[in-house]
């Protein structure tokens, strides 16, 4: 068996696109699973529902090769700034950011898993998807969409590789997978798989809001092989014309739809906790989701292509639906209220892969040739304008009367034991809430008693300071009242002795008196002064030491 092949059993896991890559996956699994009616919004991929344009440069052929020669290439590439330089000549030159840059070097696999794989991935979780590639005439548009890659696998473009993602993440038996493959031709959609059904009717569903192509031939896919041949069958269909500029032009749009129906069943107990559903029984409901693989045609100019007649006719219609296109681009970006999608058949067809609920990768093609400046500087405006539209994207998702009222039952069994469980988190946070006020009321109480304690120590303390300052005034008192006995009597030493010197000297004056009278008369005047003023001042002595 081939890598391709469907897997055989399925879970709600492996149905929401548990096979490929991704974290973002698994967020719109869960999406996919829980919610049939929600949209993927910004919360969950805050870039999800914006358009991704990606632009791609092929090599040089050998006419512009020769032709180039003196000439430096329009285009500079920083791939890994994500940027392209649009160069008019040697000191003029504009730069633009794009989601992806490839060179001229990269490979088929690696265009496939930027550009498409995610959006592969997001149809296989059900939601609707859009790849597209757009450029200029010859610039790699089918080589990237359509190869087939039947001598060399990995010339693969991005139809095959998508298939055979899809056909790995769905169930053989299960899941239903098919595909119709048109051509829009002048205006008319056309069958590539019954070249006679040339007029295929595009209607709107007025209930889902889906373009349906009313006719258009329906064909089951089991494998990759058999995938290829449908695929070899609709491109020998094709309608090519040649034209000046590519000796193998396409002149319509080529359309590759594939339907996917999914029919999600749990079969045990975790694929219902996967879908928040808690009990084990089998219920089942379908996710239906479209994956649009368009390879349009060359968007060169009239003028340019120089054609005329039946082929003048065809790029007439060309120009118009990818005018139309975009002019219903510039208006989502400009976020007008009226988008002109009634225009052409292509807008219609893409209604809802520009500003719809689809999820939409952009891929755009270009020459490095400077002989195209004006054709590749006009691509990469398109590119630009496309970056700027945002698409809401929304499950699809079918269900018969029973599995719903079984998805309804379980969904009340999961609220009432979600409410049975919230009932025992109450219980305990009570109890927990309990215990804490009664440990807050210990430690209240504790430092009640602290604080009596406190005011208790406080009191002595002061009671402490008082009783010392008492003795301290008794010591004092002490110390004070003997030393007024030591100087008392001192003094009463020191007036005894005054008191002795003073009738010693006054005994020396009368004596001093009685010498002066009996020896010199004359003098006994002056005598008895200084005895009266040496007793005066005995006496004053006397006194100062007394009040001392
Ligand atoms: N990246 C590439 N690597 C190698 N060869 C390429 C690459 N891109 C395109 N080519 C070659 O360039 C030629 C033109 O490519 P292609 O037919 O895919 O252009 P186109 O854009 O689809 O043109 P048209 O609008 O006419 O359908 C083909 O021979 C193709 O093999």
């Amino acid at each position: 068996m081939r890598s391709s092949q469907r897997s055989d059993r399925r879970t709600l896991s492996s149905a929401a696109g548990g096979g490929a890559s991704s974290g973002k996956k698994s967020a719109i699994s869960r999406l996919s699973m829980t919610d049939a009616t929600r949209a993927l919004t910004e919360e969950d991929d805050p870039d999800s529902g914006r358009v991704r344009v990606a632009v791609r440069v092929r090599p040089k052929n050998d006419e512009e090769i020769s032709h180039d020669s003196e000439f430096i290439d329009c285009l500079e590439l920083q791939p890994e700034l994500r940027r392209l330089k649009l160069k008019k000549n040697n000191w003029s030159s504009e730069s633009y950011i794009f989601d992806e840059v490839f060179t001229e070097s990269a490979s088929q696999k690696r265009v496939y898993e930027a550009v498409a794989k995610p959006v592969v991935e997001c149809v296989i979780s059900g939601y609707n998807g859009t790849v597209m590639a757009y450029g200029q005439t010859g610039t790699g548009k089918t080589y990237t969409i359509g190869s087939l890659g039947k001598d060399n696998s990995s010339e693969r473009g991005i139809m095959v590789r998508a298939l055979e993602d899809v056909l790995t993440e769905t169930s053989a038996g299960v899941d239903t997978l098919s595909v119709s493959y048109l051509q829009l031709y002048l205006e008319s959609i056309q069958d590539l798989l019954a070249p006679d059904k040339n007029n295929i009717v595009l209607t709107k569903d007025t209930k889902s809001g889906e373009v349906c192509l009313l006719g258009a031939t329906v064909v089951e896919i089991r494998d990759i092989d058999q995938f290829l041949e449908v695929l070899q069958i609709g491109e020998g269909n094709r309608h090519a014309a040649n034209t000046k500029m590519n000796a193998r032009s396409s002149r319509s749009h080529a359309i590759l739809v594939v339907h996917i129906q999914r029919s999600l069943k749990a079969k045990d107990e975790n694929d219902f906790l996967a879908v928040d559903m808690n009990k084990a029984e089998e219920s089942s409901h379908n996710i239906k989701s479209k994956l649009l693989i368009i390879d349009l045609a060359g968007s060169e100019r009239i003028d340019e292509s120089g054609v005329d007649g039946q082929m003048l006719e065809e790029a007439k219609f060309i120009n118009l639906s990818l005018n139309s296109l975009g002019k219903c681009i510039n208006a989502l970006a400009e976020n007008c209220p009226h988008i002109p999608t009634r225009d052409s058949k292509l807008t219609r067809l893409l209604s809802d892969s520009f500003g719809g609920t689809a999820r939409t990768s952009l891929l755009i093609t270009v020459s490095p040739s400077a002989s195209h400046y004006s054709q590749t500087s006009s691509t990469v405006m398109f590119g630009q304008r496309a970056m700027k539209v945002m698409n809401l994207l929304k499950l699809k998702e079918e269900h018969n009367s029973e599995s719903k009222y079984r998805k309804l039952e379980y969904q009340r069994d999961h609220l009432i034991s979600q409410v049975e469980r919230q009932d025992k988190d109450k219980v305990q946070l009570e109890r927990r809430l309990h215990e804490r006020e009664t440990i807050l009321a210990a430690v209240e109480r504790k430092l009640l008693e602290a604080e009596k304690k406190l005011t208790e120590a406080t009191k002595k303390t002061s009671a402490v300071s008082e009783k010392k300052v008492e003795v301290m005034k008794t010591l004092v008192g002490k110390e004070q009242k003997s030393l007024g006995a030591d100087v008392e009597k001192r003094l009463a030493e020191l007036l005894e002795l005054a008191s002795k010197k003073l009738s010693e000297a006054t005994k020396d004056i009368e004596l001093l008196a009685e010498w002066q009278n009996h020896h010199s008369p004359a003098s006994n005047g002056r005598a008895k002064f200084l005895a009266t003023w040496f007793a005066f001042t005995l006496i004053t002595l006397f006194s100062l030491l007394f009040i001392l």
